[in-house]
């Protein structure tokens, strides 16, 4: 079975307007509100690439009411934790360029995060984790680490996508995979990297670190994966970005898909980029469609180093 574990949900607000003035009244053109936090934007991709999962996690009140409705009406499965506060609300704003206002978390507190390390220990050898999104502030930045390594002693596979000091304490606890974009690369490296070439050397540093998959993306500039064994690059497609929210766990959610399908390694980072640009190329998320098309754009290399 496949688990989604949103920390940090929300509800996205996601407003148009042509330009922002700030100090001004702003008119929106146009919004739209969806459900989301990376592992229920993970959850959503893998319903529409065919696979079931159960989406864990934190909600509470008339927003956690809306995230836990819309996705249940998408025939995801779901068994969240319920908490006093209101689930936040992240603002989205598309106008010249987009910007982003993520709200606060509602206070956590120890006994919800032992009832979801409760459903977490009840996890079997060959479940699927996915640990993804911001931690709340009233949580420790190492809880992400302190599951991976139990999960992993059960023989669950633990896929990873956060940020900050979340990102950084749980690299020592070995997830299965992890994909850092290549800014959250920088931080962890603690040196600006721009280019594949310099992120070569810290990408080959976490597979040392014993992570099985290392997938770093470059937005429209393509990605690396790294496994012990490959160093692979694959172009992004070419198309108009009309929302760039989610495209990274559209990625996250590609890879596992085409994996739970015994695909090889090249086949599912193809199927990762896809997914990501496919949701990059349309204004909610990816479906089949869009993905299996713009499979045929992407070339999987292998990377050769320089004097190898
Ligand atoms: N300009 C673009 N052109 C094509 N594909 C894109 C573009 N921007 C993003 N993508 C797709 O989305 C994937 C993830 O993008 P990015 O590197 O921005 O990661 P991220 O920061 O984790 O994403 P998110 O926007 O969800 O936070 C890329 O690997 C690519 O497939
Ligand atoms: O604040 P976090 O937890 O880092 O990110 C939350 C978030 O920006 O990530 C998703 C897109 O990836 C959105 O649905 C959501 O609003």
């Amino acid at each position: 079975m496949i688990y989604t574990v949103t920390l940090n949900p929300a509800m996205d607000y996601h407003v148009t307007l042509d330009h922002l003035q700030l100090g001004e009244i702003n008119r929106a053109t146009a919004d739209q509100k969806s459900p989301g936090g990376k592992g229920i934007n993970v959850s959503r991709v893998l319903r529409r690439l065919g696979h079931q999962s159960t989406a864990l996690g934190f909600i509470g009140g008339f927003t956690g009411n809306y995230i836990r409705a819309s996705i249940e009406e998408e025939a995801i499965k779901t068994d969240f934790i319920e908490v006093e506060g209101d689930t936040r609300i992240n603002v989205k704003i598309k106008a010249d360029q987009e910007s982003e206002i993520n709200g606060v978390s509602p206070a956590i507190f120890d006994k919800h995060v032992k009832a979801l390390e409760k459903q977490l220990s009840q996890l079997k050898e060959g479940d699927t984790v996915v640990l993804a999104g911001s931690t709340p502030p009233t949580l420790p930045a190492s809880i992400y680490a302190k599951w991976t390594v139990m999960l992993k002693e059960h023989g669950v596979s633990v896929y990873v996508d956060t940020s900050g000091e979340a990102l950084r304490e749980v690299i020592s606890s070995k997830p299965t995979f992890l994909k850092p974009n290549h800014h959250e690369l920088s931080e962890i490296a603690g040196v600006e990297i721009e280019t594949i070439e310099q992120a070569i050397p810290h990408i080959k540093q976490l597979v040392g670190d014993e992570i099985d998959y290392v997938l770093v993306t470059f937005a429209g500039d393509g990605a690396v994966l790294a496994t012990k064994e490959q160093l692979l690059y694959a172009n992004a497609p070419k198309g108009t970005v009309r929302n760039s929210v989610g495209a990274g766990d559209s990625t996250v959610a590609g890879f596992i898909s085409a994996l739970a399908q015994d695909k090889s390694v090249e086949e599912a980072f193809k199927t990762a980029i896809a997914t990501g640009s496919a949701t990059a190329f349309s204004v909610g998320f990816a479906d089949k469609e869009a993905i299996d098309l713009l499979k045929n754009e992407i070339l999987v290399q292998p990377i050769k180093e320089r004097g190898k």
